[in-house]
């Protein structure tokens, strides 16, 4: 795992995000026709490898390869600070997010025992931490600059080689930038969206919808496409998530996303076109009520369920090991006829 640090990159625009938007590639049917034709003939019941025999053809459709594979799955997780911090909506003070990224560098996190277990290569990239975004309740987060700089830095998460790529982030207070981009992106009230996160309740978690609320309602003329949401109640960390789906579509390599905050950064672009996320998978559900709503919204089913609301990529780097178990049996099953096991008799 090596850290990366924040660096200038060529200043972009959100245009030219925008841009890239269009220039999607599509789904290799072929490919994934011919995950399916194999599965038919493997020594098992028709279907009864359940949502393996999905995934398989998911993945082989986004690789735009058959046999699909995960010899070198990554897991980026970006890391950014958030001005709407100092307003007291997270249980965590803002120091705990440069503290969680030296503890991921040193290999003490949850992230780091979960990456290894799957043999994934962990990276982490830090987003100049010392300076966090303004607080979006006084207008907007980012400039078009800073947000379409941040998205660019995702980019790089996609490098030549990595097959599977599974997403996270670590940042105090963003469980309140997520809520403020699904509210600005879907709509409803900020209760709707707002969640313990790290743990608030009571009073704070009232500082908490009140905060949604109001960041949403002081940059509602602004709010002029998804990408402005982005822009005005996002974050750093979460701009970056944008990148990196968006580099990996491009580089036909599939997304597994984790809980709220990643499946909230993701949400901006299923908003700006329908099938952006389709080479994306939602690796668990996080217990944040805000991820069920989201994901019924996006049309994901999770492929793990077990009340894990850490963050860091946990969750999407443990489901990289449901997907592996779904190719080793795609790949090293036998055939009917290999095996001269009997097909179906009616
Ligand atoms: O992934 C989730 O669903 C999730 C749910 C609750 C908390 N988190 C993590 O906790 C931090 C955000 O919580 P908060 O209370 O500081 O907004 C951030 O670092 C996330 O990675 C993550
Ligand atoms: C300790 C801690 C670890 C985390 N990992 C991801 N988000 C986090 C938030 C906190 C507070």
């Amino acid at each position: 795992m090596k850290p990366m640090a924040t660096s200038a990159k060529p200043a972009a625009s959100l245009n030219e995000i925008r841009a890239l938007l269009r220039e999607l590639p599509g789904p290799d049917l072929e490919s994934g026709t011919a995950a399916v034709l194999r599965e038919r003939q493997l020594t098992k019941p028709a279907g009864a490898l359940g949502r393996l025999e999905e995934l398989v053809q998911w993945l082989a459709t986004w690789q735009a390869k058959h046999p699909p594979f995960i010899n070198h799955p990554r897991t980026a997780v970006f890391a950014g600070n958030h001005g709407v911090a100092a307003r007291g909506v997270s249980a965590y003070p803002t120091a705990v997010t440069a503290q969680m990224v030296e503890n991921f560098i040193a290999g003490g996190a949850a992230v780091n025992q979960l990456c290894a277990a799957v043999d994934g290569d962990l990276r982490v990239y830090e987003m100049a931490l010392d300076q966090p975004t303004q607080d979006f309740t006084e207008g907007p987060a980012m400039t078009d600059e800073a947000a379409a700089r941040a998205i660019a830095y995702g980019m790089m998460a996609v490098e030549p080689g990595v097959d599977l790529l599974a997403l996270g982030e670590m940042g105090i207070g963003n469980s309140t930038a997520a809520a403020a981009l699904c509210l600005g992106l879907f709509g409803g009230e900020a209760k709707d969206w707002v969640g313990p996160g790290t743990g608030v309740e009571g009073e704070a978690l009232v500082r908490k919808t009140a905060a949604v609320a109001e960041g949403v309602a002081v940059n509602k003329p602004a709010m002029t496409d998804p990408f402005e949401v982005l822009r005005t109640v996002g974050g750093n960390e979460l701009a970056a998530i944008v990148g990196a789906i968006l580099a990996a579509r491009l580089a036909r390599v599939p997304v597994v996303l984790d809980g709220f905050a990643c499946t909230a950064a993701a949400a901006v672009l299923y908003a700006a076109d329908r099938r952006a996320l389709d080479h994306c998978v939602v690796g668990h559900r996080s217990p944040e009520p805000g991820h069920s709503r989201l994901l019924e919204i996006i049309g994901k089913q999770p492929i793990l369920d077990l009340g894990m609301r850490l963050g860091e990529g946990s969750g999407a780097t443990l489901a990289i090991q449901i997907l592996k178990g779904a190719v080793a049996c795609h790949t090293g099953m036998a055939t009917f006829e290999e095996a001269k096991v009997s097909g179906r008799s009616a």
